[in-house]
């Protein structure tokens, strides 16, 4: 089975993706790693984040080894991959990595901005989270915080409404739902409440599956 996430800015995908993946025991891929890691090796390298080739090459040259550096959770990273994931090559290069992993058995949860709509879109479940934006301003600044960064929460928001409208307005994979997806709105939710509505969600499809 695969299981697609998508939705705006800290929202609560990663979170969700890896819950749920651990609950069927499924591999998990949050996919704005991928795009985050991208960005940091261009200004690591020097770069501009416009600079298409060495996006590219830098696409082609990822590691999944390094998805774990701290350094890609940081705001500069989420801003800089808002700008790189908007170039149609990179998204290209990106493909097959994702699809792999999503083809991969026994079943794989993926979270980002376009699995259900490109990357899987025939995804057995598609769940689309939302969240108030100053609701998700406010968990990712605690977040920050958590780790000992001095983060602003008015600046937070400032950061999570422009990356929506980029990702929202790329010509190339943009923020939507895809047609078939479920909504679900966690702004009223704990961790433990969205996943229970996600699973809740996931079991309906397959009892309606086996109906046939
Ligand atoms: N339903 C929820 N209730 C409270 N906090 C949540 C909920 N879902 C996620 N969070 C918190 O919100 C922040 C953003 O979640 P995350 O999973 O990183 O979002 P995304 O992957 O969409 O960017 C994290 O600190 C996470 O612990
Ligand atoms: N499948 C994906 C995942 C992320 N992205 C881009 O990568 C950026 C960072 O994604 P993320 O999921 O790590 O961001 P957060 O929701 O965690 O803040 C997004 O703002 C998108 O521009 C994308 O284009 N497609």
């Amino acid at each position: 089975m695969i299981i697609a996430i998508d939705g705006p800015a800290a929202s609560g995908k990663g979170t969700l993706g890896k819950r749920l993946a651990h609950h069927y025991g499924y591999r998990h891929l949050d996919t704005g790693v991928i795009y985050r890691a991208v960005a940091y090796a261009l200004m690591q390298s020097g770069h501009d984040l416009n600079d298409e080739a060495a996006a590219v090459q830098a696409a082609l040259e990822l590691d999944p080894e390094k998805f774990g550096n701290p350094a890609l959770k940081t705001q500069l990273a989420g801003e800089g991959a808002s700008i790189v994931s908007a170039i149609p090559r990179v998204r290209e290069a990106l493909l097959n990595f994702q699809r792999q992993f999503a083809a991969d058995p026994p079943g794989a949860v993926l979270d980002g901005r376009d699995i259900g709509t490109v990357i899987c879109p025939h995804a057995d479940v598609k769940i689309f989270v939302v969240a108030d934006p100053k609701v998700r301003a406010r968990r990712r600044t605690m977040e920050a915080r958590a780790r000992g960064e001095d983060a602003d929460e008015a600046a937070v928001l400032a950061d999570i409404i422009q990356r929506d409208e980029r990702d929202k307005n790329r010509p190339i994979a943009p923020l939507k739902p895809a047609p078939d997806a479920y909504l679900l709105d966690n702004s009223q939710l704990d961790i433990e409440g969205g996943v229970r509505a996600a699973i809740d969600i996931i079991e309906a499809v397959r009892a309606g599956r086996s109906r046939g």
